[in-house]
């Protein structure tokens, strides 16, 4: 069962014209999906929605089977899913440490030096660290938490190329080693690249770029029949 789903998911802004139209997707654990499409066509709406941030206009987002309306919004994103927003979200009182420690009772300091934050830079208060050292805090935060679904928006978009690269090959291995449902709106071209399924958004529709390769070499079990009304498996 995938633990995530939109079933005919709309979406309009104050009633007016509609930014999603009857989006059928499924998201399964273990595989990081990359949404992509040109600027306002509702790829953080789309994110919002299945993250439990907003209610559809149409349509419904169903969690381990469950319409997450029923299950209660904030349940949903206390139990489910963590957040790498593209505003970071960082409560900017806290140092990196006690940012990461919001959300987890791992031990923080490992997973910030692996995000290559300094032991110094990790004590200071997180309004004291540059644009992309708070985004890595913010990945750090949302690595460290135990949900199965982990939702960023635009992850790499303040990072160096061999920031956003190491940054891309912690979500994979989020995703392949900790099976967890990675979904990330991005315009990067190199992390899409990455993912196992590239979803596209343009005119309120979605289309499907598999990458059965690269879902081959995860899994040794039989492929998995998609129920996406949308066009499917494009090798790129
Ligand atoms: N609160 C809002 N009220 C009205 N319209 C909104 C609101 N938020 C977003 N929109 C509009 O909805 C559309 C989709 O916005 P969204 O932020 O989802 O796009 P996006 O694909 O993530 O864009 P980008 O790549 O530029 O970040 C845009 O036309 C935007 O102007």
């Amino acid at each position: 069962m995938s633990i995530l789903e939109t079933k005919n998911l709309g979406y309009s802004y104050n009633g007016k014209s509609k930014v999603l139209e009857d989006i059928s997707i499924s998201f399964d654990v273990g595989k990081m999906y990359a949404i992509l499409g040109p600027s306002g066509c509702g790829k953080t709406t789309l994110l919002s929605l299945l993250g439990g941030l907003d209610v559809p206009t149409k349509g419904e987002v169903v969690c381990n089977g469950e319409n997450i309306n029923k299950l209660g919004l904030a349940k949903h994103r206390h139990e489910n899913v963590s957040f790498i927003f593209q505003a970071y979200n960082l409560i900017d009182y806290m140092n990196s440490i006690e940012n990461v420690k919001l959300t987890s009772k791992k031990a923080p300091l490992p997973i910030l030096e692996r995000l290559g934050l300094t032991k110094e830079e990790t004590k200071r208060n997180v309004l004291k660290l540059s644009g992309g050292q708070q985004q890595r805090v913010a990945i750090a935060r949302a690595l460290a938490s135990d949900t199965a679904i982990l939702l960023a928006d635009e992850p790499t978009g303040n990072l160096d190329e061999d920031t956003a690269e190491e940054i891309t090959q912690i979500l994979k291995e989020s995703a392949h080693e900790l099976k967890r449902c990675v979904i990330i709106v991005t315009h990067s071209g190199a992390l899409a690249k990455q993912a196992d399924i590239v979803i596209k958004l343009r005119k309120g529709k979605a289309q499907i770029f598999e990458r059965p390769e690269e879902i081959n070499k995860q899994s040794t079990s039989q492929p998995q029949k998609r129920k996406n009304n949308v066009s499917r498996s494009e090798r790129r």
